[in-house]
């Protein structure tokens, strides 16, 4: 592995974070039967310059799905759990990861500081998820950070539905901000959102659950958006 996770998502041609998750907010199985490595090789196969995988007990996520992702592939990826302690970061670089997800609303001002500092030194890319200004100006040293829009609700463990004009209301904050990658996140369940979120500026975008039911339709939905975003 040798770009780093912002690197990779900022010199892709289609960049897109795929993502490896369990289940979704409503407990729904989202593999269908397969196994890692399949998903892995599908995404790759895809073009995806890095994945995310979500250890999260929530969404059926266990570490032992990172470490075996790790083995899997050489692509940088994100941990997406409930980071909160410099402990959790040494994990994260154990378990192979590149980048770890800090959720801004859940976060005290001061414990985002340490742990943005924390992954940085160790590196790993901080991926500092916001939805709401107040948290786009919580976000420190934001030229070394992805900063992800959440389009979903984790406070209602994403039960409640996405709002994609969240990522429409603070992309020009959350640019202002600094950071060299902002990205929209969560909920993105059509190619022609897709395509119209990174037409608004956005560099990345960060999909799980609508490229998991995808399945085996997965190039025909990204070949949509391909041809979206080259239409516009
Ligand atoms: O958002 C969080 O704080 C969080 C913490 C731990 C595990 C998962 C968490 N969020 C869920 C997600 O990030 C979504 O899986 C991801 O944005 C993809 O969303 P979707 O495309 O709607 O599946």
């Amino acid at each position: 592995m040798d770009a780093t996770f912002m690197d990779a998502l900022r010199q892709a041609d289609r960049p897109v974070v795929m993502e490896l998750k369990r289940r979704d907010g409503a407990g729904a199985d989202l593999f269908g039967g397969r196994s890692l490595p399949r998903i892995v090789a599908a995404y790759e196969r895809a073009g995806a310059p890095c994945l995310s995988v979500v250890t999260g007990h929530w969404f059926g996520g266990t570490e032992d799905m990172l470490r075996e992702v790790r083995s899997l592939t050489g692509l940088p990826l994100l941990q997406k759990d409930f980071i909160t302690r410099r402990r959790d970061l040494d994990r994260a670089v154990r378990l192979g990861a590149s980048a770890v997800l800090l959720t801004a609303r859940l976060l005290a001002r001061a414990s985002l500081d340490m742990l943005v500092t924390g992954a940085l030194e160790r590196g790993l890319t901080p991926f500092v998820e916001v939805a709401t200004p107040a948290d786009v100006r919580a976000v420190p040293r934001a030229v070394d950070c992805v900063i992800a829009v959440s389009n979903g609700d984790i406070a209602s463990r994403e039960r409640a539905p996405a709002d994609l004009n969240r990522s429409v209301r603070l992309l020009s904050e959350v640019s202002a901000a600094g950071t060299p990658c902002p990205v929209s996140a969560s909920g993105i369940a059509d190619p022609a959102d897709a395509a119209r979120l990174l037409r608004l500026g956005y560099r990345g975008l960060l999909i799980g659950s609508e490229l998991l039911r995808a399945g085996d339709e997965l190039p025909v939905w990204l070949a949509e958006f391909d041809r979206l975003r080259q239409a516009a």
